[in-house]
């Protein structure tokens, strides 16, 4: 069985960045979005790439992006990945990928089974499916907020690419949500926090060892 790979979403300062690749994380994700309370420039990108070893995935988390936001922040040379977040199409997401020459993740915003039903659209255009919870109707932000969807519905779903499991998990539930799904990759934001956009240490540590017990 390969290994569990783990991305800590949200991160902004070196103590952190280095907290969950101490913990093993193998994603680290920085969003780029001036709502969200975890918003990194891309001079902060730039400051914090030399401190995260070359086999630590770096993934920009992004909202229906410009390409000139896109061309800023891939012109860092810190990313390895962009994560859409918002509703952009299988074909914008193709664009993006073919423009910018780095994989492209797209999240998918998960409330019934129709949703995930949905997301074979993305096939041939994405390198990965994120199944993240629908945040509510209103909400500020896309993602990042905690809230998790039914896990049982992945169950039997077959998924032709790569994918991760995200939305509302954390320390006391990210085994079962494992368990059930079967998820080989895991994302977590706010359930790493001690409070919206800071992230906390322990929490980083404590969640990476609940999802990879020995
Ligand atoms: O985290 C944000 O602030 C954010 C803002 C805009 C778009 C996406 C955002 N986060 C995306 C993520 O990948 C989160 O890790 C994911 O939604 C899970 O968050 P949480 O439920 O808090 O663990």
């Amino acid at each position: 069985m390969s290994r569990l790979a783990i991305k800590i979403c949200g991160l902004s300062t070196p103590e952190t960045v280095g907290a969950a690749i101490a913990a093993g994380a193998t994603h680290l994700g920085f969003v780029h979005f001036a709502k969200s309370p975890r918003h990194v420039e891309a001079e902060q990108l730039r400051a914090l790439a030399p401190i995260i070893p070359a086999h630590v995935e770096r993934v920009a988390v992004l909202v229906e992006p410009t390409d000139e936001m896109l061309g800023e922040l891939v012109a860092t040379n810190a990313l390895t990945a962009l994560q859409l977040h918002g509703r952009e199409s299988p074909e914008r997401v193709a664009a993006i990928r073919q423009r910018f020459g780095l994989p492209v993740w797209k999240a998918i915003s998960v409330k019934t089974r129709a949703d995930i039903d949905a997301a074979k659209a993305y096939a041939g255009a994405a390198d990965r499916l994120l199944f993240d919870a629908k945040t509510p109707d209103g909400a500020a932000l896309p993602g990042g907020m905690g809230v998790r969807f039914d896990w049982t519905l992945l169950r039997g779903v077959p998924i032709s690419i790569p994918w991760g499991l995200s939305g509302g998990l954390g320390i006391d539930n990210v085994a079962e949500a494992i368990r059930i799904t079967g998820a080989p990759m895991i994302d977590v934001s706010s359930g790493v926090e001690s409070a919206p956009g800071i992230k906390s240490v322990d929490k980083i540590m404590a969640f990476c060892k609940a999802a990879q017990p020995l």
